[in-house]
């Protein structure tokens, strides 16, 4: 498989297939609202945005990183978000890093948004698909996101069937800056266990996919058959 990695700033082309990864927090929140229930996440391109779509559909979960704030039902946080009854739901996710770079690929014939969570399903829709040129979004830190690169080479890795090992790449993420400020409680909207539960490899059996639907970047769970 042809895998490159790249920050949002450095998309010059539309990829024929695109892993956005944002492991803290983005697709890990994503990942558990699916767990607990959510029918999609419509990815929202700014805060008005998702307020606007909120507005339209009070039935609708609007998300945002940071602090809780005015008009959004819940922030970022995936130990926030475990016990949510969230059956049915449309959720909308506005985050700064992982949301952009999906947004930034929607072009893309084939979008697919990950973190460890959902590694394996990943790796394995892509090895299904017989995808060989990937294009992999390391949405953090304009690209040099430990977590994030972290995570894209394991899944990589894995696509390509060469039996990698986790527990590196595990350790990568849990050294990351990120890791550091979740747990020194620099990046508000947090859970105690939110750096935990996005090292949580494979807790989650689903894929998941990205398309544009009705003008909106619109997220769902993908069942990925066992090879
Ligand atoms: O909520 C997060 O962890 C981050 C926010 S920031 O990077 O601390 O500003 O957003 P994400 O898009 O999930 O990386
Ligand atoms: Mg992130």
């Amino acid at each position: 498989m042809d895998a490159r990695f790249l920050g949002i700033p450095e998309l010059a082309e539309v990829p024929s297939t695109a892993v956005v990864v944002d492991v803290m927090r983005a697709f890990t929140v994503a990942a558990w609202a699916f767990g607990r229930g959510a029918e999609r996440i419509v990815l929202a391109g700014s805060p008005d945005e998702a307020l606007a779509l909120k507005a339209r559909h009070p039935d609708w979960v609007a998300l945002k990183d940071g602090p809780p704030a005015p008009g959004f039902d819940a922030v970022n946080s995936p130990g926030l978000l475990r016990s949510a009854d969230l059956g049915g739901r449309t959720v909308v996710q506005k985050t700064t890093a992982g949301t952009v770079g999906a947004l930034a690929v929607k072009d893309a014939p084939l979008v697919l948004c990950a973190g460890f969570v959902v590694a394996e399903a990943t790796a394995r829709l892509l090895r299904a698909r017989g995808c060989d040129d990937v294009t992999f979004v390391v949405t953090g830190e304009d690209g040099r996101a430990e977590e994030d690169l972290a995570c894209a080479q394991y899944i990589a890795g894995r696509a390509a069937g060469t039996g990698t090992d986790s527990a590196g790449f595990l350790d990568r993420a849990a050294g990351s800056r990120a890791a550091a400020e979740l747990t020194e409680g620099v990046r508000e909207g947090a859970h105690p266990d939110d750096v935990a539960l996005c090292l949580e490899l494979d807790r989650f059996s689903f894929a998941m996919a990205a398309a544009v639907e009705d003008g909106f970047m619109v997220l769902r769970p993908y069942a990925v058959p066992s090879d």
